[in-house]
């Protein structure tokens, strides 16, 4: 029996060239992690060669939820936090699929909170420069003035607001009211970077390097983005007129 302190979500939407190699790749890691994947029914298969990995190698440490239809990232973590708060999990990770986020960054999130008392850690590529390989240069620049544009509208002391690698400390997951939380893509990601800090958790940057994915296809669309872009005066409102929950303890 493999016991561990720390769940990998992992959301799919057609990942069935990623799959299998990230699940191995994180259960190759020296500490042992738990994996969870969130799969939206994707069309190529994704969930059935999860499915495989359970019944013939991994059934005591990963683990699927599969939902009807694609249905966002940000309900997909939402689902995901859920259930790793119905279990003993203490550490509560977010990874994508396609290896743009390196799983060997994964100890160094884990350390960032279990070691330097971090309540959230986020895998950030502005910790210095820009960190991001084979990116459009369209791209590059969106994100990180967008970035730089939610910094100044919402106040987040942190460089990469929209990052999409994060260890959550149990404790975050239980304060935060998740039914509350309503964005969908890169707002979901601020949307949840920003309650935290309101509610006064402490937020550690880990500088990784974000790569391009090679297989596969970006489900971001000019809709998420937009969501973010006036999503983020809406947090900023609510900064103003919500009431956080206080920590606990
Ligand atoms: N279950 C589920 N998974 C989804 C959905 N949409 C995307 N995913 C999965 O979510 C992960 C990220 O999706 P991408 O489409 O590759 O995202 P991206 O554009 O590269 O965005 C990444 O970087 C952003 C910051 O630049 C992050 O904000 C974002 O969270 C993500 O990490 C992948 O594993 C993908 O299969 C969905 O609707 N449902």
């Amino acid at each position: 029996m493999h016991e561990s302190d720390s769940i990998v979500i992992i959301p799919t939407y057609n990942e069935k060239e990623n799959i299998e190699n990230i699940i191995r790749a994180v259960f190759s890691l020296e500490k042992c992690f738990h994996i969870l994947v969130i799969d939206d029914g994707s069309p190529d298969g994704t969930a059935a060669i999860v499915h495989g990995l359970i019944d013939n190698e991994f059934g005591d440490r990963l683990f699927i939820i599969e939902r009807s239809g694609k249905l966002g990232l940000g309900t997909a973590y939402i689902t995901g936090f859920k259930w790793a708060l119905q279990r003993s999990y203490e550490y509560v990770f977010e990874m994508d699929a396609d290896f743009s986020h390196n799983p060997n960054d994964l100890p160094r999130l884990y350390a960032a909170c279990h070691d330097e008392g971090g309540d959230v850690a986020v895998g950030s590529r502005y910790v210095t420069g820009v960190n991001v390989v084979n990116w459009p240069m369209g791209r590059v620049l969106m994100s990180y003035f967008a970035s730089r544009y939610v910094n100044f509208i919402t106040g987040i002391p942190i460089r990469d607001t929209t990052a999409g690698f994060v260890c959550y400390r149990r404790r975050v997951l239980e304060t935060i009211n998740l039914d509350d939380i309503r964005f969908k893509g890169y707002a979901f990601q601020i949307e949840m970077k920003y309650t935290a800090y309101k509610i006064g958790f402490k937020i550690k940057e880990v500088s990784v390097v974000f790569v391009n994915r090679r297989e596969g296809t970006s489900k971001m669309s000019g809709g998420i983005f937009s969501e973010a872009l006036f999503g983020v005066m809406r947090l900023r409102l609510d900064g103003w007129f919500k009431k956080y929950p206080k920590i606990k303890g």
